[in-house]
């Protein structure tokens, strides 16, 4: 199964959310951004990540529960979300299609990548 690290960036009382290009997999699905795990540690990746894809430094302030889910036989994921705000403030969006800022209680009307959607879920009750 293929680890993949997310974060929830928070500021503001507001989440980012960030939607995949026409040319990722899962085209133009909402997810929240991150990566494959290689080497290394969740918390690593994570940071990895989101210095690849966004050109920001993220403080994580906790894991949340993961959510394994089966896009095919042949693709299985564990999606590990960490809670997390900005150190350093310039977005550059380097991947992904477009990233918007979202209160809590409308980040359930995107169209989620289907990973995400227990994640979103869980989020929004314990954290509104
Ligand atoms: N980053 C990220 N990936 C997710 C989320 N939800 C979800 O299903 N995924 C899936 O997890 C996999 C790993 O993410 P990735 O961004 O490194 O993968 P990718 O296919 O774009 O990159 P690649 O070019 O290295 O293959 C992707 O297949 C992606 O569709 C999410 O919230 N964040």
């Amino acid at each position: 199964m293929l680890k993949v690290t997310c974060a929830i960036i928070e500021n503001n009382g507001k989440v980012l959310c960030t939607q995949r290009s026409s040319k990722m997999d899962l085209p133009n699905k909402w997810e929240f951004p991150g990566g494959k795990m290689k080497d290394e540690t969740a918390e690593e990746c994570l940071k990895r990540e989101i210095k690849e894809e966004l050109g920001v430094e993220v403080k994580i302030l906790e894991q949340l529960p993961s959510n394994e889910h089966s896009y095919s036989n042949s693709k299985k994921i564990k999606l590990i979300p960490f809670r997390c705000i900005l150190k350093t403030f310039e977005i550059t969006l380097l991947e992904h299609a477009q990233a918007i800022w979202l209160p809590l209680e409308k980040i359930e009307c995107l169209d989620w990548a289907k990973a995400d959607i227990p994640i979103v879920k869980h989020y929004i009750e314990n954290y509104k």
